[in-house]
């Protein structure tokens, strides 16, 4: 059963990507209905674009009215000419992450933590040194969440991608235990085909099963989609609600165990339950 919450309890089954360059996206992205948005200065912005769209930027957030929406930036690496502009940029903005690109080590995100002293740090989970990191990244006192990023993960392996992933498996396991044994937030990959509905489901089943708390998107078609399928389901509900009044009964009677459905329910069963059941709620309050 997957979280569908940061470690704050903010539901983040949908993540929208949007380049900090596209005006009009920017200002609409304001009705969209993502968990959380991020506000992008590196690959989907062109070079002789990064300055304006820094600017651009830093307005839009000023301007507000992001309402329960995550916002998060993710800002250039340091080792380009634009990464230390970025967050100085943003260190003060009202933005609520820094989300720090093709993270390879710890000392990647100290560089970062140095000139963003106040917001919490994701990181971006892309590159073949960064996964094998992932422990060590993933216990940074700064850091609240990790992205993956698979289309830099595919490009540095030489993996041809095809549907069910198996190329790209091993890398989002590692970061998914790293993340879970630090209490992060990890939201998966996204899916290149923006138009292909049934495709992108089938994608979002597939990191949902393996733990995910939701998925970078990156077109406002997707959102649904995704809501959806991070989302617990009314039969996932109806049982959970069946296990905690079936173990309370157990309970009362002096056993240890009830049975559902001809399945077992123990105490962890029951820590399930609730968990899934504090995330509908969640869902519905921000809805
Ligand atoms: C993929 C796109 C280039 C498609 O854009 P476009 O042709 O404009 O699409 P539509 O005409 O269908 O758009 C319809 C309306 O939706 C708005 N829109 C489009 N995309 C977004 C968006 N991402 N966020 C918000 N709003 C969006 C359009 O403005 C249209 O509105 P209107 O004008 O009122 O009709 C485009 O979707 C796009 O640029 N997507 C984001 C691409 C991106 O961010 N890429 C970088 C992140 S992926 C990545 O790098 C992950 C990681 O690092 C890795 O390595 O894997
Ligand atoms: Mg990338």
């Amino acid at each position: 059963m997957a979280r569908t919450s940061d470690p704050r309890g903010r539901p983040m089954r949908s993540v929208l990507y949007i380049p900090g360059s596209r005006e009009r996206a920017l200002q609409k992205s304001r009705e969209l209905p993502a968990d959380a948005i991020i506000f992008d200065l590196e690959d989907a912005v062109a070079a002789d674009e990064k300055d304006n769209a820094r600017d651009l930027l830093a307005r839009v957030l000023a301007e507000g009215g992001f309402g329960a929406r995550l916002r998060i930036v993710r800002i250039n690496g340091l080792d380009t000419r634009w990464g230390r502009e970025d967050a100085a940029a943003f260190a003060k903005a009202a933005a609520d992450a820094v989300l720090v690109p093709k993270v390879g080590s710890p000392a990647d995100l100290d560089a970062v933590a140095e000139l963003v002293p106040n917001l919490p740090l994701w990181a971006m989970m892309e590159t073949p040194q960064g996964i094998l990191n992932a422990a060590a990244i993933a216990a940074h006192p700064r850091l609240e969440g990790m992205v993956m990023g698979t289309n830099d993960l595919a490009k540095e392996l030489s993996a041809r991608v095809r549907p069910g992933r198996a190329e790209l498996l091993t890398g989002l396991q590692m970061c998914l235990l790293a993340a879970r044994a630090n209490g992060l937030a990890i939201i998966d990959g996204v899916f290149n085909a923006f138009k292909d509905a049934e495709g992108l489901a089938a994608e979002c089943e597939q990191g949902r099963d393996m733990g995910f708390d939701g998925k970078t998107l990156i077109h406002p078609a997707q959102i649904d989609i995704a809501n959806n399928a991070f989302a617990p389901s009314n039969a996932e509900i109806e049982l959970a609600r069946r296990q905690i009044a079936a173990f309370q009964e157990a309970s009362s009677a002096g056993q240890g165990v009830a049975v559902v459905d001809g399945r077992i329910v123990e105490n962890l069963h029951v820590a399930s339950a609730r968990e899934l059941l504090a995330r509908a709620e969640a869902i519905a309050a921000a809805e």
